[in-house]
């Protein structure tokens, strides 16, 4: 049997970190159920201590997802440990990480302490998230400038206060392969109960090295890696599991190791988080950029005619981009809509058929064929929905011309009460936006707007991506319709409801301390 390795993903709390808007309670439970589904080990599903919001989706992955362990991050504080195990509690099993930096420039200049004390409230910290579960982690926050003396002995004291786990942060991606292998290679001969815990790497990629450091770390002897899909995190980002995941599959000869996630589901995860986090995808990106599996040049095209090997190290059918011979059409029955969603990977219990078929045929009749990215969308939109909206478009019709100003009507369903609104703007959009606020009677700021395109060609999807600030906060919202003024309100909509959710959140903790 080969060894393992551990992948840990940090996709909803570090790469969270990344975002203008944070993601709502819903969506993160998506993203949560993708990466369980793409078998991932460890998901780090928040830091509960930070936010009520935070705190609730945390609760919520853990009571939802089971084939994967759900962890959440701590300082090394008491309050923060406590708030991190009332939220994993609702799980069987689960991990509490807690953390504290270990570097001169941290420890003197943030935390304010010598290092004496800093080890000691790692010790109290591991010591008392034990109380709570046999499952902890400890991470040395920028253990990549740490001296290695200090690094030693901080992992040893950590072991022994029961550590099930010691993660070696690049903290601030600082380090070179060689460097960060050398390391890790050294708590190896130096650290006397080191074999008592899995040691960890979590590496930033402020110089680019991040996947390259994870990679030698292990190579070095490290048993788990984090990092979060599509490298969104901190700054520059985190290692990404992607790219991970395929070299140690690809190159699995060289490693000998073995890895739990499917790579088949790379394709959708990777695209699910770029929507739901507004991150685009670059096109030249490793593994799941547009441009990944394309050929451009005549001698490559030729090489891959004769022998697809000859320029792929990798198919794209191993990362779950799949070939489609089937045109689907609103003459198309549920049986093919069915298969084409059983050949891109999804479950019958993943979907509702009826529903999905519906808005397929709806979407049909506006734009002729239907790709896979369509079928896609429409699911991404139907789990999209909160169960009770309290916003909803009922019908929306706007007017513009070169020489007019724009004018929008609409009628809203907000809870029980339908409200019927118009306005006029300097475009369709504006005056969309409007007569929208008019109905809801609130005001936001939109802080941004983008148009782009799911698919190509001109019945492509439109899709519009905006965050708008409300009482100091920032909410993301996106629409995808053949229509993109349509596509605007349904952003602009998900917004409201956002909104909506987030004060319900906030009244109940409320009356939770009022209660307590
Ligand atoms: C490397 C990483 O990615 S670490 C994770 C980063 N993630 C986040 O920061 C999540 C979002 N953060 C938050 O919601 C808030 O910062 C909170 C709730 C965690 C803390 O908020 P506040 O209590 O207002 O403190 P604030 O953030 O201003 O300052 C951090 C305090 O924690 C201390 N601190 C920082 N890290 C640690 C740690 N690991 N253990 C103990 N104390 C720590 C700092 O020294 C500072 O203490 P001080 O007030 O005595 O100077
Ligand atoms: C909390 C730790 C693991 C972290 O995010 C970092 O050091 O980058």
């Amino acid at each position: 049997m080969s060894e393992r390795v551990i992948l840990f993903d940090t996709t909803l709390r570090d790469g969270e970190q990344a975002l203008a808007a944070s993601l709502s309670v819903n969506e993160k439970l998506q993203i949560a159920r993708a990466l369980e589904r793409m078998g991932i080990d460890i998901i780090e599903a928040g830091f509960p201590v930070s936010s009520p919001g935070d705190f609730e989706s945390v609760r919520q992955i853990a009571a939802t997802v089971k084939e994967s362990r759900v962890c959440a991050l701590s300082r090394a504080v008491k309050g923060d440990i406590d708030a991190a195990a009332e939220a994993l509690k609702v799980a069987d099993q689960f991990r509490i990480h807690t953390f504290i930096s270990t570097s001169d420039i941290h420890v003197q200049s943030k935390l304010r302490r010598d290092f004496t004390q800093v080890e000691q409230m790692a010790v109290d910290a591991v010591r008392y998230a034990r109380r709570f579960t046999d499952d902890v982690e400890f991470s040395c926050e920028d253990a990549g400038r740490t001296p290695i003396d200090n690094l030693c002995r901080m992992v040893e004291s950590a072991i022994r206060a029961g550590a099930t786990t010691v993660n070696i942060p690049d903290t601030v991606g600082y380090t070179t392969p060689t460097e960060f292998g050398g390391i890790i290679r050294t708590l190896f001969e130096r650290v006397p109960n080191i074999d008592q815990a899995v040691i960890s790497v979590h590496c930033h990629d402020d110089l680019g090295l991040s996947v390259a450091n994870s990679i030698a770390a292990v190579e070095a002897g490290a048993r788990q890696v984090e990092g979060t899909i599509n490298g969104i995190g901190e700054r520059a980002g985190n290692a990404a599991l992607e790219e991970v995941i395929m070299i140690l599959k690809t190159r699995a000869a060289r490693f000998g190791l073995e890895v739990g996630a499917n790579p088949q589901e790379i394709h959708r995860v990777s695209q699910t988080i770029s929507r739901l986090c507004n991150m685009p995808i670059q096109s030249n990106k490793a593994i799941v950029g547009a441009n990944a599996f394309s050929h451009s040049s005549g001698i490559h095209q030729d090489g891959v005619l004769k022998s697809q090997n000859t320029y792929e190290i990798m198919t794209p059918e191993s990362i779950g981009l799949g070939r489609n011979n089937l045109n689907l059409t609103s003459r198309s029955g549920r049986h093919v809509i069915r298969h084409r969603m059983a050949e891109m990977g999804y479950t019958d219990a993943e979907y509702d058929l009826d529903t999905l078929y519906q808005r397929f045929l709806a979407l049909a009749d506006k734009k002729g064929q239907v790709f896979d990215y369509d079928l896609e969308a429409l699911l991404f939109f139907e789990n999209q929905r909160e169960e009770q909206e309290q916003y909803r478009i009922n019908q929306l019709n706007v007017q513009a011309g070169s020489s007019h100003f724009a004018t929008a009507s609409v009628e809203m369903q907000i809870g029980e009460e339908t409200v019927t609104e118009a306005a006029t703007g300097n475009g369709p959009v504006d005056s969309a936006y409007k007569a929208i606020a008019r109905a809801t009677g609130r005001q936001l700021a939109i802080k941004s707007y983008h148009i782009g395109a799911e698919g190509g060609g001109h019945d492509a999807l439109g899709r519009v991506d905006i965050t708008a600030e409300y009482e100091g906060r920032t909410f993301h919202g996106m629409g995808l319709s053949t229509d993109i003024i349509e596509s605007s309100a349904i952003a602009l909509i998900r917004v409201y409801n956002l909104i909506h959710r987030q004060q319900q959140i906030e009244k109940k903790k409320q009356q939770i301390l009022e209660e307590a």
